[in-house]
Protein backbone atom coordinates (compact mmCIF):
# COMPACT_ATOMS: atom_id res chain seq x y z
CA UNK A 1 0.00 0.00 0.00
CA UNK A 2 2.87 2.32 1.09
CA UNK A 3 4.82 1.73 -2.03
CA UNK A 4 1.98 2.09 -4.14
CA UNK A 5 1.72 5.64 -2.71
CA UNK A 6 5.32 6.59 -3.15
CA UNK A 7 5.54 5.26 -6.40
CA UNK A 8 2.00 7.19 -7.36
CA UNK A 9 3.28 10.02 -5.91
CA UNK A 10 6.23 9.62 -8.12
CA UNK A 11 3.77 10.65 -11.07
CA UNK A 12 2.89 13.84 -9.44
CA UNK A 13 4.88 17.22 -10.06
CA UNK A 14 7.77 17.54 -8.03
CA UNK A 15 6.60 21.22 -6.97
CA UNK A 16 3.34 19.63 -5.96
CA UNK A 17 4.50 16.88 -4.22
CA UNK A 18 7.21 19.19 -2.15
CA UNK A 19 4.22 21.49 -1.54
CA UNK A 20 1.89 19.08 0.28
CA UNK A 21 5.08 17.15 2.00
CA UNK A 22 6.04 21.24 3.19
CA UNK A 23 2.36 21.99 4.62
CA UNK A 24 2.38 18.84 6.50
CA UNK A 25 5.27 19.37 7.96
CA UNK A 26 4.23 22.84 9.00
CA UNK A 27 1.06 21.53 10.30
CA UNK A 28 3.05 19.30 12.36
CA UNK A 29 5.76 21.80 13.75
CA UNK A 30 2.24 23.70 14.87
CA UNK A 31 0.54 20.56 16.46
CA UNK A 32 4.46 19.80 18.03
CA UNK A 33 4.37 16.02 16.20
CA UNK A 34 6.79 14.50 14.62
CA UNK A 35 6.31 12.21 11.44
CA UNK A 36 2.65 12.59 11.87
CA UNK A 37 2.37 11.73 15.50
CA UNK A 38 1.93 13.92 18.68
CA UNK A 39 5.05 13.70 20.37
CA UNK A 40 4.41 14.34 24.31
CA UNK A 41 8.23 15.48 25.99
CA UNK A 42 9.20 15.81 29.39
CA UNK A 43 12.58 17.77 30.67
CA UNK A 44 13.70 16.01 33.76
CA UNK A 45 16.13 18.47 35.24
CA UNK A 46 17.91 18.60 38.79
CA UNK A 47 21.35 18.89 40.22
CA UNK A 48 23.92 16.01 40.11
CA UNK A 49 22.43 13.15 42.12
CA UNK A 50 19.15 14.64 42.46
CA UNK A 51 17.64 11.34 41.45
CA UNK A 52 16.64 11.78 38.18
CA UNK A 53 18.33 8.50 36.44
CA UNK A 54 16.90 6.83 39.60
CA UNK A 55 13.38 7.93 39.14
CA UNK A 56 12.91 7.94 35.07
CA UNK A 57 13.56 4.39 35.62
CA UNK A 58 10.65 3.91 38.19
CA UNK A 59 8.72 6.22 35.50
CA UNK A 60 9.38 3.92 32.59
CA UNK A 61 7.97 1.25 34.65
CA UNK A 62 4.92 2.79 35.44
CA UNK A 63 4.03 4.77 32.48
CA UNK A 64 4.61 4.58 28.94
CA UNK A 65 7.50 6.65 27.46
CA UNK A 66 11.16 6.13 26.53
CA UNK A 67 14.01 7.53 29.02
CA UNK A 68 16.37 9.07 27.24
CA UNK A 69 19.59 10.63 29.08
CA UNK A 70 21.56 13.12 27.75
CA UNK A 71 24.48 11.71 29.76
CA UNK A 72 24.09 8.32 29.53
CA UNK A 73 24.09 9.24 25.49
CA UNK A 74 27.50 11.04 25.65
CA UNK A 75 28.45 8.03 27.45
CA UNK A 76 27.83 6.10 24.81
CA UNK A 77 29.81 8.10 22.21
CA UNK A 78 32.17 8.28 24.16
CA UNK A 79 32.76 4.30 24.31
CA UNK A 80 31.44 3.67 20.93
CA UNK A 81 35.41 5.01 20.14
CA UNK A 82 33.52 7.79 17.91
CA UNK A 83 35.53 10.71 16.88
CA UNK A 84 34.23 13.16 19.35
CA UNK A 85 34.74 10.66 21.87
CA UNK A 86 37.83 12.02 23.39
CA UNK A 87 36.57 15.48 23.39
CA UNK A 88 33.68 14.22 25.35
CA UNK A 89 35.39 12.36 27.65
CA UNK A 90 37.72 15.40 28.22
CA UNK A 91 34.75 17.80 28.77
CA UNK A 92 32.52 15.25 31.32
CA UNK A 93 35.57 14.94 33.22
CA UNK A 94 36.06 18.50 34.21
CA UNK A 95 32.30 18.92 35.20
CA UNK A 96 31.80 20.93 32.02
CA UNK A 97 28.82 20.95 29.52
CA UNK A 98 29.03 19.47 26.25
CA UNK A 99 28.45 21.42 22.93
CA UNK A 100 24.88 21.54 22.34
CA UNK A 101 24.93 20.20 18.63
CA UNK A 102 26.92 17.16 19.54
CA UNK A 103 23.97 16.44 22.59
CA UNK A 104 20.98 17.73 20.28
CA UNK A 105 22.37 15.18 17.26
CA UNK A 106 22.59 12.24 19.70
CA UNK A 107 18.97 13.34 21.04
CA UNK A 108 17.53 13.79 17.64
CA UNK A 109 18.75 10.48 16.30
CA UNK A 110 17.37 8.78 19.67
CA UNK A 111 13.86 9.87 19.15
CA UNK A 112 13.60 9.00 15.54
CA UNK A 113 15.06 5.67 16.98
CA UNK A 114 12.71 5.54 19.65
CA UNK A 115 9.31 5.66 17.25
CA UNK A 116 8.02 6.59 19.87
CA UNK A 117 5.60 9.67 21.21
CA UNK A 118 6.26 9.90 24.68
CA UNK A 119 9.82 10.68 25.95
CA UNK A 120 10.97 11.74 29.26
CA UNK A 121 14.55 13.25 28.26
CA UNK A 122 16.92 13.49 31.57
CA UNK A 123 19.63 15.94 32.37
CA UNK A 124 18.70 17.94 29.24
CA UNK A 125 18.49 21.30 28.49
CA UNK A 126 21.63 21.54 30.80
CA UNK A 127 22.26 25.09 29.70
CA UNK A 128 21.05 28.13 27.91
CA UNK A 129 22.41 26.72 24.57
CA UNK A 130 21.18 23.48 24.92
CA UNK A 131 17.60 25.20 25.39
CA UNK A 132 17.67 27.82 22.37
CA UNK A 133 19.73 25.06 20.13
CA UNK A 134 17.05 22.21 20.74
CA UNK A 135 14.20 24.67 20.50
CA UNK A 136 15.11 25.22 16.59
CA UNK A 137 15.87 21.17 16.18
CA UNK A 138 16.60 20.31 12.45
CA UNK A 139 14.51 17.08 11.69
CA UNK A 140 14.69 15.12 9.00
CA UNK A 141 10.40 15.01 8.31
CA UNK A 142 9.09 13.75 5.04
CA UNK A 143 12.10 13.67 3.26
CA UNK A 144 13.05 17.04 4.05
CA UNK A 145 15.08 18.89 6.37
CA UNK A 146 13.19 21.28 8.30
CA UNK A 147 13.69 23.73 11.47
CA UNK A 148 11.13 21.80 13.47
CA UNK A 149 10.21 23.31 17.38
CA UNK A 150 9.42 20.79 20.21
CA UNK A 151 8.64 21.80 23.47
CA UNK A 152 8.11 20.61 26.72
CA UNK A 153 4.68 19.83 28.17
CA UNK A 154 6.45 20.40 31.40
CA UNK A 155 9.73 20.28 33.43
CA UNK A 156 10.24 17.95 36.31
CA UNK A 157 12.33 19.73 38.86
CA UNK A 158 13.98 17.12 41.36
CA UNK A 159 15.02 20.04 44.10
CA UNK A 160 18.03 18.35 46.17
CA UNK A 161 20.23 20.15 48.79
CA UNK A 162 23.78 20.12 48.02
CA UNK A 163 25.29 18.13 50.75
CA UNK A 164 22.80 15.32 49.75
CA UNK A 165 23.58 15.32 46.50
CA UNK A 166 27.34 15.32 47.24
CA UNK A 167 26.90 12.49 49.37
CA UNK A 168 24.74 10.25 46.94
CA UNK A 169 27.37 10.56 43.95
CA UNK A 170 30.32 9.92 46.63
CA UNK A 171 28.59 6.41 47.66
CA UNK A 172 27.11 5.92 43.63
CA UNK A 173 29.33 3.81 42.81
CA UNK A 174 29.06 2.97 39.38
CA UNK A 175 32.50 3.62 37.62
CA UNK A 176 31.80 7.27 36.42
CA UNK A 177 34.74 8.82 35.67
CA UNK A 178 33.10 12.24 37.23
CA UNK A 179 31.99 10.76 40.12
CA UNK A 180 34.85 12.03 42.20
CA UNK A 181 34.95 14.99 44.55
CA UNK A 182 37.04 17.79 42.15
CA UNK A 183 34.84 16.73 39.58
CA UNK A 184 31.46 16.82 41.51
CA UNK A 185 32.12 20.42 43.12
CA UNK A 186 32.87 21.42 39.59
CA UNK A 187 29.39 19.58 38.71
CA UNK A 188 27.49 21.51 41.57
CA UNK A 189 29.19 25.09 40.37
CA UNK A 190 28.04 24.48 36.68
CA UNK A 191 24.61 23.41 37.81
CA UNK A 192 24.05 26.84 40.00
CA UNK A 193 25.72 28.41 37.46
CA UNK A 194 24.42 27.39 33.77
CA UNK A 195 21.36 24.62 34.87
CA UNK A 196 19.42 26.71 37.32
CA UNK A 197 18.79 29.45 34.80
CA UNK A 198 17.18 27.27 32.50
CA UNK A 199 14.86 25.99 35.47
CA UNK A 200 13.93 30.21 36.32
CA UNK A 201 13.31 30.37 32.33
CA UNK A 202 10.45 27.65 32.59
CA UNK A 203 9.16 28.46 36.05
CA UNK A 204 8.90 32.40 34.45
CA UNK A 205 6.39 30.07 31.93
CA UNK A 206 4.69 28.19 35.01
CA UNK A 207 5.97 25.34 33.05
CA UNK A 208 8.06 23.62 36.54
CA UNK A 209 7.12 21.19 38.33
CA UNK A 210 9.16 20.72 41.30
CA UNK A 211 9.98 17.56 43.45
CA UNK A 212 11.42 17.84 47.07
CA UNK A 213 14.32 15.09 46.17
CA UNK A 214 16.06 14.93 49.47
CA UNK A 215 13.45 12.38 50.72
CA UNK A 216 13.71 8.66 49.79
CA UNK A 217 13.35 7.38 46.81
CA UNK A 218 10.17 5.55 47.38
CA UNK A 219 8.61 8.71 48.59
CA UNK A 220 10.23 10.69 45.89
CA UNK A 221 8.52 8.42 43.64
CA UNK A 222 5.02 8.85 45.23
CA UNK A 223 5.27 12.51 44.30
CA UNK A 224 6.22 11.56 40.42
CA UNK A 225 3.41 9.30 40.40
CA UNK A 226 0.95 11.68 41.03
CA UNK A 227 1.75 13.62 38.40
CA UNK A 228 2.39 11.53 35.83
CA UNK A 229 -1.20 9.98 36.64
CA UNK A 230 -2.98 12.80 36.41
CA UNK A 231 -1.42 13.79 33.17
CA UNK A 232 -2.44 10.81 31.67
N1 LIG B 1 15.87 9.78 47.04
C1 LIG B 1 17.06 9.20 47.17
N2 LIG B 1 17.58 9.00 48.40
C2 LIG B 1 18.80 8.42 48.54
N3 LIG B 1 19.60 8.02 47.51
C3 LIG B 1 19.12 8.21 46.28
C4 LIG B 1 17.84 8.79 46.04
N4 LIG B 1 17.65 8.86 44.70
C5 LIG B 1 18.74 8.34 44.12
N5 LIG B 1 19.63 7.93 45.06
C6 LIG B 1 20.96 7.38 44.84
O1 LIG B 1 21.81 8.48 44.58
C7 LIG B 1 22.71 8.21 43.52
C8 LIG B 1 22.48 9.21 42.39
O2 LIG B 1 21.19 8.98 41.84
P1 LIG B 1 20.94 9.16 40.27
O3 LIG B 1 22.00 8.47 39.51
O4 LIG B 1 19.54 8.75 40.02
O5 LIG B 1 21.08 10.74 40.15
P2 LIG B 1 21.12 11.66 38.87
O6 LIG B 1 20.33 12.86 39.17
O7 LIG B 1 20.74 10.89 37.66
O8 LIG B 1 22.66 12.07 38.81
P3 LIG B 1 23.55 12.49 37.57
O9 LIG B 1 23.11 13.83 37.13
O10 LIG B 1 24.95 12.50 38.11
O11 LIG B 1 23.36 11.44 36.50
C9 LIG B 1 22.48 6.77 43.13
O12 LIG B 1 23.40 5.96 43.81
C10 LIG B 1 21.05 6.48 43.62
O13 LIG B 1 20.86 5.13 43.95
N1 LIG C 1 22.78 18.16 28.32
C1 LIG C 1 23.92 17.60 28.81
C2 LIG C 1 23.85 16.51 29.68
C3 LIG C 1 25.02 15.98 30.16
N2 LIG C 1 26.19 16.50 29.78
C4 LIG C 1 27.48 15.97 30.30
C5 LIG C 1 27.97 16.81 31.46
C6 LIG C 1 27.47 16.06 32.64
O1 LIG C 1 28.21 16.34 33.81
C7 LIG C 1 27.66 14.63 32.16
C8 LIG C 1 26.88 13.62 32.87
O2 LIG C 1 25.48 13.86 32.72
P1 LIG C 1 24.45 13.18 33.74
O3 LIG C 1 24.56 11.71 33.53
O4 LIG C 1 24.90 13.60 35.07
O5 LIG C 1 23.09 13.69 33.40
O6 LIG C 1 27.32 14.67 30.79
C9 LIG C 1 26.24 17.58 28.94
O7 LIG C 1 27.33 18.08 28.61
N3 LIG C 1 25.10 18.10 28.44
MG1 LIG D 1 21.74 10.47 35.84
Amino acid sequence: MRGGLVASARLLPRPLVRWFLQRRAQQDINENMLGGKKVKIIFVLGGPGSGKGTQCSNIVEHFDFIHLSAGELLRAEINSGSENGTMIDTIITEGKIVPSEITIKLLQEAIIKGGNDKYIIDGFPRNEENRVVFESVTLVTYFQLLEISISPEFVLFFDCSEEEMERRLLGRNQGRSDDNIETIRKRLKVFVESSLPVIEYYESKGMVKKIDATKPAPEVFEDVKAIFTHMA
